[in-house]
């Protein structure tokens, strides 16, 4: 198992006092599994993802990837591991405005030390970004970008992908054909995925589906 997660829970402060989003979530991935995360909106799909990528720490409860303890982890230590060990694709696609698509791509895998031409030249020609290379984020349409944003996190290799509605505002036509991409790449790159999503046609397509209700994991 390459990512696994025993009893996190997570709560907010709200005006009416505390809430319990998730209550004891327990899951399992092994490696180079896709695995769909669907749920009513609000069950807490997105605060998950934070708490796995090490954007935000869980209340109790133990998060395990790659062997890392990420919920033990200080602030420098969650720094590094989201720079080596996880990927994230949301629906805001965070390019930097001030570098081209071709820097952009290159620029976690930089980062992280896994830079690699021939990867990411395969990933820019299965994404069809080469004629944009040059281009600006803000010259991208949103489809554009948001294939922009899907490379840069597949060209740095990470072992685990978090995604979070990545193709939500596309139409369904570019929505699945960015879908097909990422999962392609995924293989390819023998990397985890962790994909949040409404839709059951798009859920379908990965290894195993899991449902976050009541603050708990059902398959
Ligand atoms: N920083 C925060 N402070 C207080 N409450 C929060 C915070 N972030 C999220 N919540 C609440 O936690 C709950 C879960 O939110 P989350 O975004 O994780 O749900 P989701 O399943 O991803 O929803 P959706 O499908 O609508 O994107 C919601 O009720 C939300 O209002």
């Amino acid at each position: 198992m390459i990512l696994i997660l025993s009893e996190v829970t997570k709560s907010y402060p709200t005006p009416e006092g505390r809430v319990e989003i998730l209550r004891g979530i327990n899951l399992a991935v092994r490696a180079g599994e896709s695995v769909a995360l669907t749920g009513e909106s609000g069950s807490g799909k997105s605060t998950l993802l934070h708490l796995i990528g090490g954007l935000d720490r869980p209340d109790a409860g133990e998060i395990v990837m790659n062997g890392k303890y990420v919920s033990a982890l200080g602030d420098d230590g969650r720094a590094s591991y989201r720079r080596t060990d996880v990927g994230l694709v949301f629906q805001q696609f965070n390019l930097i405005p001030s570098l081209n698509v071709a820097a952009n791509i290159s620029f976690h895998a930089k980062l992280a030390g896994r830079f690699d031409k021939g990867w990411e030249d395969e990933i820019t020609d299965r994404l069809g970004l080469r004629p944009l290379l040059n281009r600006y984020p803000e010259q991208l349409s949103g489809g554009q970008q948001q294939r922009v944003a899907i490379g840069r996190t597949l060209a740095a290799r990470p072992p685990l992908v978090l995604a979070d509605e990545p193709t939500g505002n596309l139409d369904e036509a570019t929505g699945d054909a960015v879908m097909e991409l990422m999962l392609s790449l995924a293989r390819s790159a023998a990397a985890t995925l962790l994909f949040v999503t409404h839709s059951t046609r798009l859920a379908s397509r990965l290894d195993r589906k899991v449902i976050l209700h009541g603050g708990r994991i059902g398959e």
